[in-house]
Parts: C-alpha cells; structure tokens; sequence
C-alpha cells in the first residue's frame, strides 16, 4: 500500500505538487498519470525519500520509505533505466544490488530469467545496451528482494512489442500475488490494457482518481479521458 496524503512540493515560488491525495492499494496497479512536468516523477521521488516533501506525507507499506528496514527489499524502485553504471555489466549490476540487498546471488540468475536477459546481453556492459534491455535490467533490480511494492517511472519506454507484452503480464501476476504497484507511463493503450486504478495529474493536482472501469464506464478511452482532464494543464492547452 502508498498512501499518499495532502503532498506539496514547492521549488521555490513554483509549486511541482500541489495538495495531492491518493493511494495505490496492494492487489493492484494504479497507472499515474499526466502531461510532461505535471508532477509525476517528483511525486515518485519524494516516496523514496530522494526529494524532501513541503508538506503532506508519503507512507509506503504505512511507514515513511527511510523509516523502513531495509526498504529496498520490500520496495522495488526503477526511478531511470539509464542512470545505471554504463561501466558494469548487467549481472555485475545486479550482483552488486544483491549484495546490498542481503539476497542470494542465485536470485541473481532468476531475475536475469524473469526479466529476459540472455548470458550474452548478462555479461555486456551497460552502455552497450538499448533502452528497452535496460529497462528490464532496472526492472531486474527492481524486483531482486522479492519486494511487496514496485514504484515503476516510465518503464515501458522504449520496450519493443514483446517487451511491452513481458511488462504486461509481469505487473500483472506481481499485482495478482498481492503486490502494490505504482507505474507512470506515457503509454496510455497499454496502461489501459493494465492498471485496475488511474490517478491522473496536471500541474501538480489531481484530475482524476479511481477504478478504471469507473472512469472509462461510459466507453471513453483513456486517450481521451486523459486529453479532457488534462487539457487546460498540458502545454498545448495553455498555448491554446
Ligand atoms: N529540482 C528541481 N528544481 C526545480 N524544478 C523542478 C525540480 N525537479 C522538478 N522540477 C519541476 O517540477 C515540475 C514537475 O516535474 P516532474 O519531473 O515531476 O514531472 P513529470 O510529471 O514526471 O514529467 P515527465 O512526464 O516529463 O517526466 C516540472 O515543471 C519540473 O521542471
């Protein structure tokens, strides 16, 4: 469970987050929402406890994530695919979590499996690698302490068509097995095809909030959905 709860972030006189509510319940995927530099990533970033809140609160598994024991085991976190260490190979990436982590190294050559990697693509350097293999590298690290929620910032850029079918099926069975997940994304048909909940956001206030058969019960699509809440915060409405 994240519970997020009257969430401000301010930078300076701009206001990145303003009075945000939500939470992203175990059992499930909740797909956040919103136009370029609507609040999204800071909002992710304060739950890891990378950024400082200005005020309001976010609890993750009802505790603040640096107040967790070993939060990184029970929390997967994949803020950006390509900050990883473009010097190290993929396995010695997630040796080196494990490691940290206090995992087996065997979970190593599991979540090389569960993520697609092959030996080869294992033992190349990271900057060899396209986008799409090191989001499942960073998904990879994500998931080496069998963590109980996963915080996911735009995974799915960049993954081919079966990359985008693996992510699919991989949050999903996650959620199913009682996992909470939390995923922004610009991919509105695949998170469509995936989240059970949507919070959307526009200028750091939410547009909307709930099931998404709720929101998409009159037939909408959640391409329009999300055009019509966040038109008057989107670049384009403003220059409208
Ligand atoms: N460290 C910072 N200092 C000043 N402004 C910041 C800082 N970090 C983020 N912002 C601003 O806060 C706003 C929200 O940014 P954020 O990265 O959270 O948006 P986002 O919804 O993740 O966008 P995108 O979809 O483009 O990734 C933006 O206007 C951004 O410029």
């Amino acid at each position: 469970m994240i519970t997020i709860q009257n969430l401000t972030k301010r930078y300076g006189s701009f206001t990145a987050v303003d009075d945000i509510t939500f939470t992203a319940p175990p059992g499930s995927v909740t797909g956040f929402l919103g136009p370029n530099g609507a609040g999204k990533s800071t909002t992710m970033r304060i739950a890891v406890g990378l950024t400082r809140p200005t005020s309001g609160s976010v609890h993750v598994l009802g505790a603040n994530y640096r107040d967790l024991p070993n939060p990184a085991a029970r929390v997967g976190v994949l803020l950006d695919a390509s900050a990883q260490h473009s010097g190290r190979t993929g396995r010695e990436v997630l040796t080196l979590g494990a490691m940290t982590l206090g995992t087996p190294q065997n979970r190593v050559d599991q979540v090389l499996e569960q993520v697609g990697l092959t030996a080869r693509e294992a033992n190349s350097r990271v900057g060899t690698y396209s986008l799409g293999m090191r989001q499942r590298l960073g998904v990879g690290h994500a998931l080496l302490g069998n963590p109980e929620v996963l915080i996911l910032d735009e995974p799915a850029n960049g993954l081919d068509p079966q990359g985008i079918h693996w992510m699919r099926s991989l949050l999903r069975g996650f959620a199913d097995a009682g996992g909470t997940v939390l995923l922004s994304s610009h991919l509105l048909h695949e998170v469509q095809m995936i989240a059970d909940r949507i919070v959307m956001i526009g200028q750091g206030r939410i547009v909307a909030d709930g099931a998404i058969d709720q929101l998409l019960s009159d037939g909408t699509d959640l391409e329009t959905l999300f055009l019509t809440s966040t038109m008057s915060t989107s670049r384009e409405g403003i220059a409208a």
